[in-house]
């Protein structure tokens, strides 16, 4: 395993996110973490949030298209939706990692389907494909590479390695 990005850096590229979000969101927003993989993620940057005085509320959807391997099925599944109803809030949709771009795009269509009032998303690391779908987000921490396979901070390798501490790469 590479190391792309140390915990330092990680730890310091959130705090600004942080710092960022709580200046442009509504106080009321409503974080919602894509499970399995943001929620080391939401749980860093939540903290950070409520340092810089946002204080959102939290709800988990779980979404599904890797099933263990390295590469998508194409097939984006719900296995868990919201608990909430999201309608009228403002929600930011948080992943760890933008690559096809379906799962994004997928939690991203829900949201707005239900009527949220507004919808931003924010990923953790955008690898650099080329052919994510068309889907525009408003908060990237990191860049990677298109033919990393990146593991650590949630990120998994056949299930394993979501708790590595940093961000690396096998390939
Ligand atoms: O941009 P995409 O090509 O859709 O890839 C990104 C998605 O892939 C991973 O989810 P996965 O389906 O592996 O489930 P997991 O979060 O449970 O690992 C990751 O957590 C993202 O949600
Ligand atoms: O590079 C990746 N690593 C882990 N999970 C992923 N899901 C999509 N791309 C990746």
């Amino acid at each position: 395993m590479r190391t792309l990005y140390t915990e330092q850096q990680i730890a310091e590229r959130v705090d600004e996110m942080a710092r960022q979000m709580a200046e442009d969101l509504p106080k009321d927003f409503l974080l919602a973490p894509v499970l399995t993989g943001a929620f080391i993620f939401a749980a860093d940057l939540l903290r950070a949030l409520y340092k810089y005085g946002s204080d959102p509320y939290v709800d988990f959807v779980q979404l599904s298209s890797y099933a263990g391997a390295r590469s998508s099925s194409g097939v984006v599944t719900l296995l868990k939706d919201f608990s909430v109803d999201v309608e009228g809030k403002t929600v930011l949709l948080l992943d760890d990692v933008l690559d096809t771009g379906r799962s994004l795009h997928f939690g991203k269509g829900m949201v707005e389907d239900r009527g949220a009032a507004e919808v931003k998303t924010c990923v953790f690391v955008k690898k650099l494909t080329g052919h994510a779908e068309d889907i525009h987000c408003d908060y990237i921490g990191f860049e990677a590479n298109a033919d990393d396979f990146l593991v650590g901070y949630g990120m998994d390798d056949g299930g394993r390695m979501r708790g590595v501490p940093l961000l690396g790469a096998v390939n």
